[in-house]
């Protein structure tokens, strides 16, 4: 039986070449492709050609943006010095003498407090000048004078402490959390819900964010059914249904997703028509009879910037630049070869465009053998399982079935991989925030 993750020639010459990498393989003649590291340096370069436009929007418009300005706080925050708690603000040693005035949240300027007197105070009330600390109910006694006690109402009586009290304490100072002009965030943050909070806290209405690039998506090939069952030599596309929502999750407006067929006339006037940042086609990259896209691009007078990457499944992949602010990334027809195309190509380009900052690179140990290509990185579906990387079987270039269970791709050298040795793992959008390494711990605790 067939190995349902060897599919072809090149998979099968991996199968041979796995272990150790052994010398490295030379071109064939004639050979022009680009190694993948350099090819993804390549195409974040393309991206960050272009001056990212930007557009001013009301932070309830901004979700999911990118900060196109660090973002700065345009006050100190806290802004006043805020009780930290419900209870009493205390001058000076105690016992205090209780003042029946109450100090609480929203209220305008509040009068200095005198050596020897408590007030009522709630929990994000501005704090009276002079006060030494807060003191929360639980925390203190009050003990009803006797004006209280004959129902006067005039608040007079005395407050203990039930602890020590030390200067400051349970009030939040002015500026504890930023100064104005303080940087909070840097460009190139993605607008988060906890981002919105944090802006609206610091005093934003709306926000500079990058403006999407704009993608169109032209789906080539004649065999390709929109639905139903494959039958009679005609196939689903595949590619239409998943590139439109990808190329979202990675910061584009889709535009449109169209279906071009083999038709060298149709690809050529929607190549040169478009108005979109990124032209994605699909198919049509390798130099079979119907395969339009390299005489496409001649035509249209493309810049090849790249021309084939040293990459499996994918390495027909390529990527032009139409005019100064358009460019082409021609992904390969079999499905998961497109994938890899996009994370190879599209990914680092749509980040420039976008202006986006590069994930962090995170590394897992494999836990099993992994076939490697003599001369050519792979990229393999793998699943994190114990703090390793699983790979996943139907990997195959025509196949989607261990993509669809993978939590990455992970980044497999010429040569191959044996169990513990540590690969880089490409994230999958929708898993990003599960294998993603954990942040730094806080230096030190704040409790209030
Ligand atoms: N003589 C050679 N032939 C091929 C080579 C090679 O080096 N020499 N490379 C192979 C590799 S690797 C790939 S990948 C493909 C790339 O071909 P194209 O980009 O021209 O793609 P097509 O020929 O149009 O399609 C390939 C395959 O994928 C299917 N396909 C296409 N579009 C879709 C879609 N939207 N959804 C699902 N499946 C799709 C198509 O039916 C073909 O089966 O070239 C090899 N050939
Ligand atoms: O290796 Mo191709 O996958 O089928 O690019």
């Amino acid at each position: 039986m067939t190995d349902p993750d060897v599919d072809g020639v090149e998979e099968a010459l991996a199968l041979v070449g796995r272990h150790p990498a052994g010398p490295a393989v030379p071109d064939p003649p004639g050979h022009q492709d680009t190694p993948w590291e350099r090819a993804r340096a390549v195409a974040a370069r393309a991206g960050r050609g272009a001056a990212p436009r930007t557009r001013r929007v009301g932070i309830d418009q901004a979700l999911g943006r990118i900060l196109a300005e660090p973002l700065t706080a345009l006050t100190d925050l806290p802004s006043f010095d805020t009780s930290a708690m419900d209870g009493w603000a205390v001058a000076g040693p105690g016992p205090w003498e209780i003042r029946a005035e109450e100090v609480l949240a929203g209220h305008g300027d509040v009068p200095a407090l005198p050596d020897g007197v408590a007030v009522r105070i709630a929990t994000g009330a501005r704090v009276p000048a002079d006060t030494t600390a807060v003191i929360r109910s639980e925390h203190a006694h009050a003990e009803p004078g006797r004006a209280d006690r004959a129902g006067t109402g005039q608040g007079v009586g005395h407050l203990y402490a039930r602890h020590e009290v030390v200067p400051g304490q349970d009030i939040r100072p002015r500026g504890q959390e930023c100064r104005t002009g303080d940087e909070l965030l840097p460009a190139a943050t993605v607008v988060t819900p906890a981002v919105l909070g944090l802006a609206a806290a610091a005093g934003y209405d709306r926000l500079v964010t990058v403006e999407p690039p704009r993608v169109e998506v032209l789906v080539l090939g004649d065999e390709l059914l929109t639905s139903g069952v494959p039958h009679d030599g005609l196939i689903r596309d595949a590619l239409g249904p998943m590139l439109g929502p990808w190329l979202r999750t990675l910061g584009a407006e889709v535009t449109a997703v169209r279906r071009v067929g083999d038709d060298a006339d149709a690809l050529y006037e929607a190549v040169t028509g478009t108005e979109a940042d990124l032209v994605v086609t699909t198919g049509g990259t390798a130099a079979g009879p119907v395969d339009h896209v390299h005489p496409v691009l001649r035509k249209a007078g493309a810049e090849l910037l790249i021309d084939g990457v040293r990459v499996r499944p994918g390495h027909p992949m390529l990527l032009a630049r139409l005019t100064a602010t358009r460019h082409l990334v021609g992904l390969p027809g079999n499905p998961l070869a497109a994938v890899s195309g996009l994370l190879t190509l599209a990914e680092p380009l749509l980040r420039g465009l976008g202006g986006r900052r590069a994930p962090e690179p995170y590394r897992v140990p494999v836990r099993d053998d992994v076939h490697g290509h003599p001369r050519d990185t792979r990229l393999v579906p793998v699943a994190h399982r114990d703090g390793h990387a699983v790979p996943l079987h139907y990997a195959g270039p025509a196949m989607l079935r261990g993509l669809a269970a993978a939590d990455g791709l992970a980044v497999v050298p010429p040569g191959g991989a044996r169990p513990g040795d540590v690969l880089e793992v490409l994230d999958l959008p929708w898993t990003a925030s599960a294998s993603a390494p954990a942040p730094a711990p806080a230096p030190g605790g704040c409790f209030t």
